[in-house]
Order: structure tokens, then C-alpha cells, then sequence
């Protein structure tokens, strides 16, 4: 059953993350995430990049839902490489915390990338 809007919102990645977890040391004939976790982090990265490439593609031709669809594919295999890694969400969404407010320009001159 579909969610009410109330709840679509990025929560869903930490939702999504704790199953990813779970289906660690899980069967690989029942779970597609336990199938990936059995073959490894270089065929992980592997998946997480042929689906960033579709995400590229749909971004290019512009089509909104095809967009959407690649774009949820890339952010779950990007959440098992995490898993796999052992990087936790809250990690990342501190790192993105950290930077919010801080132009891209300014941090750019910071690092003397930008004159
Ligand atoms: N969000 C996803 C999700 N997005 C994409 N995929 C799967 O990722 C696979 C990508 O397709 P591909 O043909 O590229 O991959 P593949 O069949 O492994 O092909 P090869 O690598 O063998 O070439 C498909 O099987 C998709 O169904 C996902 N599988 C699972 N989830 C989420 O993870 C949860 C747990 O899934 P299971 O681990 O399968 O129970 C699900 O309830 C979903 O919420």
C-alpha cells in the first residue's frame, strides 16, 4: 500500500538503509540486496555506477518519471555500498549539515580553487 505524502520524504532513505542492513548474511536466492552484499564490494560499486550513468542518461533526455526511477536506483545501490562500508546515513547527512549555508563559491575560494 502506498504511503501517505505526509511521509514521503527523504526518512525513507534511513528506512530504506535499515533493510538494506538486515538483509546482510541473508539468502541470496530471496533477497536482491543479500545478493549483492554476497558478491562484494567491487560489484557493488560496479552496480552504483552503471546506475549513476542511467541517471545521467535520464537527466540528459529529461523525462521527469524515468528520471525518478534511476534516480531511486542509484540512491539504493549507493545505500548498500554504504552498508557494505559500514558508513552509517547520519554520517553523511552531518556532512551535509555542516555544509548548509555555506556557499559552494566561498568554500571553493577556501580551498584557493577560485581566485
Ligand atoms: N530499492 C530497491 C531497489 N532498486 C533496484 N533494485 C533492484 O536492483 C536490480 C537492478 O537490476 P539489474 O538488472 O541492473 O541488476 P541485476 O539483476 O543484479 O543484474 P546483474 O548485476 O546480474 O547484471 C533489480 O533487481 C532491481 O529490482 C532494488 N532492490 C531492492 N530495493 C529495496 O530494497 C528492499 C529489500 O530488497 P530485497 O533485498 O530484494 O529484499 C526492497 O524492499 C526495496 O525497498
Amino acid at each position: 500500500m502506498a504511503r501517505s505524502s505526509a511521509s514521503l520524504d527523504g526518512t525513507v532513505l534511513d528506512r530504506l538503509y535499515k533493510v538494506i542492513e538486515s538483509r546482510k548474511g541473508g539468502d541470496p536466492s530471496k533477497s536482491n540486496t543479500a545478493r549483492l552484499f554476497a558478491r562484494g564490494t567491487d560489484k557493488i560499486a560496479q552496480k552504483l555506477g552503471e546506475e549513476a550513468v542511467e541517471a545521467v542518461i535520464e537527466g540528459v533526455r529529461g523525462r521527469k518519471k524515468d528520471l525518478a526511477s534511476e534516480s531511486a536506483d542509484l540512491l539504493y545501490h549507493l545505500l548498500v555500498l554504504w552498508a557494505d562500508r559500514g558508513l552509517k546515513p547520519g554520517e553523511v547527512w552531518n556532512t551535509l549539515a555542516a555544509r548548509e549555508g555555506i556557499s559552494g563559491i566561498e568554500e571553493k575560494k577556501a580551498r584557493g580553487q577560485i581566485k
